[in-house]
């Protein structure tokens, strides 16, 4: 089973990006937070920087937005050609209209949730998804330690895309590191976003293999 590594761009080193992009060539995709210090406490960047970063990056890029009124904001990353746009539920007014003109747009809908979201009105749409991305830290910083009170919420979308035969990729965000992959691999997860435990690296191809590496281990069968 594939486990993809999506390194989290939060964690490189700003004012150097374009070299922090090739360090981690080797990876799925590069995660991109873009954070408006309005959802979140915490500021980062917007369209602007994520162009240039689309421009020079060696790998597609996977853009988490934790963003106010994504129904306004999503489209200009799908435009600029993010491979994949996920946006927030607690965040977006109308979320299937929004996955509908991101993915009529070419880019991969994603559907994120806070820790403390609960899973039940989020499982009728996971059709019209590409991803579910499960925040396992409080949105807004990287750094932070793992939840694992998230991972029934994970076992539960795990259990209902399969039932369902869906093609819905679930992704893991905070806190991920060679031990807690393997905790979100057996709850269902198989894309799996880790900014420090990829950049702390000295080497960070070797830190992506091995994060894949252990996380193809302990994935769930029915992981995308
Ligand atoms: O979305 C977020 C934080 O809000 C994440 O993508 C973090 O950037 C992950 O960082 P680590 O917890 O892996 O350091
Ligand atoms: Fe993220």
């Amino acid at each position: 089973m594939p486990a993809r590594i999506n390194p989290s761009i939060l964690a490189a080193d700003f004012v150097n990006m374009q070299r922090d992009l090739e360090r981690i060539a080797s990876a799925d995709l590069v995660h991109v937070d873009v954070m408006d210090n309005h959802f979140v406490p915490n500021l980062t960047f917007g369209p602007q920087m994520v162009e240039r970063i689309q421009a020079v990056s060696p790998i597609p890029l996977d853009v988490h937005l934790m963003i106010d009124d994504p129904d306004r904001w999503a489209l200009g990353y799908a435009e600029l050609g993010a491979y994949s746009v996920t946006f927030h539920a607690e965040a977006a007014a109308d979320p299937v209209r929004l996955a509908r003109r991101l993915q009529a747009i070419g880019a991969r809908a994603g559907l994120a949730l806070k820790p403390g979201t609960p899973v039940d009105d989020v499982l009728e749409l996971l059709p019209e998804f590409d991803q579910v991305l499960v925040m396992t830290v409080e949105p807004g910083f990287g750094g932070q330690s793992f939840m694992p009170e998230t991972m029934p919420k994970l076992a539960r979308l795990r259990s209902a895309v399969d039932a369902a035969g869906l093609d819905v990729w679930l992704q893991v965000d905070g806190g991920i590191t060679e031990e807690t992959i393997v905790t979100a691999a057996e709850n269902g997860a198989d894309t799996f976003v880790a900014g420090s435990a990829v950049f702390r690296a000295e080497n960070t191809e070797r830190q992506i293999s091995l994060l894949r590496d252990t996380a193809a281990e302990h994935i769930h069968p029915g992981g995308n």
